[in-house]
């Protein structure tokens, strides 16, 4: 069977993990959760280095843990790139990337030099790790663990010790990883902006359990999850650049059901492109308004309606054609326009953030 089965238990004082979970054989499947709610922990059972007992793990078939198999880290194909950057410090980078080689087989999935262009690190291999940037560093650290040839790759909040430069600095690099590779990575992050623009599927835990598993774009719209995101609360559409317009610097995206007007970001037409449109930035009306600032105005029909976790607020699901939109309103407002599911109306669109 392809793709991660992972079963695991444990309890410790005060924490109980407790997963069944079935992730994709390949893409970036993101761990998310509020700090202390199990990722890490998850993170170390893939990994070998926690052993639950009575724990099941197999990796495309491979069986790395069962009752009667337990193969120990050492033995287990796969990289992890921690939040700092470990390199040893008297090896160049290419010494760094070469260390380890040796133990892995000649199938090699990814081979040293596929690596070292996909972080874009030619120009850095005879430095030693002392002369890189943080970013740079990271980016030696996961081509060192893809260098490794790894059935999987595990990352622990990869750009948690980076400033917002250095972030910027790496995040195209990271987002190579979900085009680019044929292996699963499972990314451990609590930003909601990277998982956003880096994951294709998501893991929500939260106390030990998951909350939800599933696609990015339909797990974000739905309506349990984001009245835990709070302000960040709103869903991501895989998009494709239709029309550049330069007077105004606007690039209209097409997605399944609409098109939106946003900044320009360069992308090329035809360039597949993701947009993030938070649910505070989406209003209804029960017309179009087109005499106001606002770009964006399209029709919609209203899909779900739930409560949100201020007693003023509701949480309001609606389709674009065939994509989701989540809109945060007042019930004052929903009870006055009577709002009701089927019902046909206009959403204007605030803001719209380009992420791809
Ligand atoms: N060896 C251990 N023994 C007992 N409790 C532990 C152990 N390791 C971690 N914990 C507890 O398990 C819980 C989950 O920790 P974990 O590090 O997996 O969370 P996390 O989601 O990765 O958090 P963060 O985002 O802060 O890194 C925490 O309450 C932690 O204190």
């Amino acid at each position: 069977m392809a793709g991660i089965q992972a079963r695991f238990h444990i309890d410790w004082p005060g924490f109980t993990l407790d997963v069944d979970l079935d992730l994709p054989a390949r893409g970036v499947t993101a761990l998310f959760g509020h700090s202390g709610s199990g990722k890490t922990t998850l993170l170390r059972c893939i990994a070998g280095l926690e052993r639950a007992p009575h724990g099941q793990l197999r990796v495309n078939g491979e069986v790395w843990q069962d009752d009667s198999h337990w193969l120990p880290t050492h033995k287990r194909p796969l990289g992890y790139v921690f939040q700092e950057a470990s390199l040893f410090p008297h090896l160049t980078v290419l010494g760094n990337l070469r260390y380890g080689l040796k133990r892995t087989n000649a199938a090699a999935r990814v081979s040293l030099d596929q690596a070292i262009a996909l972080l874009g690190i030619a120009h850095l291999l005879d430095r030693q790790p002392e002369h890189l940037s943080g970013g740079e560093r990271q980016r030696v650290s996961i081509a060192r663990a893809l260098a490794l040839s790894p059935r999987i790759l595990l990352m622990d909040e990869p750009l948690a010790a980076l400033d917002l430069q250095r972030k910027q600095e790496i995040l195209p690099y990271l987002e190579r990883l979900h085009s680019e590779l044929d292996i699963p990575v499972l990314y451990v992050s609590h930003a909601p902006d990277e998982v956003a623009r880096l994951a294709d599927f998501i893991v929500a835990l939260e106390g030990g359990r998951a909350l939800a598993c599933g696609p990015l774009g339909e797990t974000l719209a739905r309506l349990d999850l984001p009245i835990r995101l709070g302000e960040d609360a709103g869903v991501v559409l895989d998009a494709v650049v239709a029309e550049r317009d330069a007077t105004w610097h606007l690039a209209r995206v097409t997605f399944p059901g609409g098109s939106l007007w946003v900044r320009d970001g360069g992308h090329a037409l035809g360039s597949a492109v993701r947009v993030r449109i938070l649910a505070r930035d989406v209003s209804v009306a029960l017309h179009p308004v087109f005499d106001t600032s606002i770009l964006n105005c399209l029709p919609a029909t209203v899909d779900q309606l739930a409560p949100d976790d201020h007693p003023a607020l509701m949480l309001l699901r609606l389709k674009l054609g065939d994509s989701p939109l989540i809109a945060r309103l007042t019930h004052r407002s929903a009870a006055g326009l009577g709002l009701a599911p089927g019902q046909q109306v206009w959403v204007q669109i605030k803001a719209v953030a380009l992420i791809g």
